[in-house]
């Protein structure tokens, strides 16, 4: 990370208006100083310094005002009030398409784009045979795009904006349009910029992709800035949200942000905030008694060894009837990726109706294929089951619960990655004739 500020906003505002009717729009324009428009502020007074060389992911529900944040950092909209300052040279995948010219060929596209983008023409032509061969899209590039499929669309618009030595790279959900090896060649070659250097704004709502590429994260609720942290406690409050949202009594679903100093505070009270440790959902009457990790025989354990069988054995305390509680566990790395998670209603079991003042024991039994390290685990519970996932009620959804700590187990074989397979393999030779 640099010392320069790549991108400033001080008390960015953006006001929209919206209109009843189409006709209204019409009135406005033809009447001086008549209103037919309702005022939609978009995005409410952010304020963000990003240092050259931060990778940062923006998140938040649909129509929190994301988009409208990199419009206005790529320069393609200006916000109703505030101030921006971009140091660098912006290459931005904004909406599918934009940008492009729907009339010129793929290839007149690209060095209409690397003008835009202040490239002369010796250079683009220089960098055309990468972005031709990035793209893979065969003899399309000398097809008007407007005859192009949306997969098309963002192989073109990806390959130019990464291969013009970009100082900021804002891309914008655009890589969900891909297939798999498009996308993994993007996030390849998006990784290679980030390591070189290269500013990044990324939008998604896919958080694997925030917890790999990112260095920083901000959440957005109704065009406001709500947090603005690192990406697992960003990823924990959006999630919490969504679990919130989803919930049939959602006001019945506080959320506890614990701050790094340990103090806690309802979310509802928070601002800005960057200081966060753990995000939590709690219903005052179910508590988490205990949590132990048992071996095979069911002797408690302090650390596993990678691929032995462990016993996830967890007492919680129920001091009101539910109906239909399920409990579920994650296993998360410790960037907060999700390595598994399951719960009993997943996994077709019951625990059926579960009285006031009752302390259930639940024990989950799996092999340990992991590499050796430190995972977190998460529990969740909830009652009233409505489909995956979903339920009438969050109790609780904690993180970090407790630590697994795995060792290497010195009579496997050697491997690498997230998860042992436990691969067996048969050799055959023959003569071939
Ligand atoms: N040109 C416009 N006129 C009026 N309202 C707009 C306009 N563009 C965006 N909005 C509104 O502004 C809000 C923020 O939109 P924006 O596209 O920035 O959200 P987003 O977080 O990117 O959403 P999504 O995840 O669905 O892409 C939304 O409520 C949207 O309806």
């Amino acid at each position: 990370m640099g010392d320069e500020i790549a991108i400033s906003l001080k008390n960015v505002s953006k006001c929209y208006k919206r209109y009843a009717r189409p006709i209204d729009r019409l009135k406005e324009i033809l009447i001086p100083k008549s209103i037919h428009s309702q005022e939609f502020w978009a995005l409410k007074d952010i304020n963000l310094e990003l240092y050259q060389g931060e990778t940062l992911g923006i998140i938040g529900q649909n129509g929190s005002g994301k988009s409208t944040l990199l419009q206005i950092i790529a320069r393609t909209l200006t916000p109703t009030t505030g101030e921006v300052v971009v140091n660098g040279r912006v290459s931005a995948l904004l909406e599918l398409g934009s940008g492009f010219n729907p009339e010129f060929t793929g290839r007149q596209n690209v060095f209409f784009n690397g003008q835009i983008l202040g490239l002369n023409k010796e250079e683009i032509e220089h960098k055309f045979i990468e972005i031709e061969k990035f793209a893979d899209i065969g003899s399309f590039i000398d097809q008007p795009v407007k005859t192009y499929s949306s997969g098309m669309f963002v192989r073109l618009a990806f390959a130019v904006a990464v291969n013009v030595n970009p100082e900021i790279l804002i891309v914008d959900e655009a890589l969900a349009v891909g297939d798999i090896y498009f996308q993994q060649k993007c996030y390849e070659r998006i990784r290679k910029l980030r390591d070189i250097g290269t500013t990044l704004l990324f939008v998604s709502h896919d958080s694997t992709a925030v917890h790999k590429l990112c260095s920083r994260a901000l959440l957005l609720e109704g065009g406001k800035l709500i947090l603005d942290a690192q990406p697992k406690q960003v990823i924990d409050l959006y999630e919490a949200k969504l679990l919130q949202k989803n919930d049939v009594q959602p006001d019945a679903v506080k959320i506890d942000i614990i701050s790094e100093d340990g103090s806690r505070k309802l979310e509802q009270e928070s601002s800005v905030t960057s200081a966060v440790d753990e995000v939590v959902i709690n219903a005052p009457d179910v508590s988490i008694k205990f949590i132990r990790f048992l071996d095979e025989q069911g002797e408690e354990i302090l650390v596993a060894i990678s691929e032995q069988l462990l016993q996830l054995s967890i007492g919680i305390l129920f001091l009101q009837s539910y109906a239909d509680p399920h409990i579920g566990f994650k296993i998360r790395e410790k960037t907060g990726e999700v390595i598994f998670e399951t719960n009993t209603w997943c996994m077709g079991k019951s625990i059926g109706r579960v009285d006031s003042a009752t302390l259930v024991e639940i024990c989950f039994r799996f092999y340990v294929p992991l590499m050796e390290g430190e995972y977190t685990i998460t529990f969740g519970i909830a009652d009233g089951v409505i489909g995956e996932s979903t339920f009438e009620r969050t109790l609780l959804y904690a993180h970090n619960v407790s630590v697994l700590k795995v060792l290497k187990n010195t009579n496997s074989i050697r491997w690498s990655g997230i998860v042992n397979l436990s691969p067996t393999v048969s050799i055959d030779k023959q003569a071939y004739v």
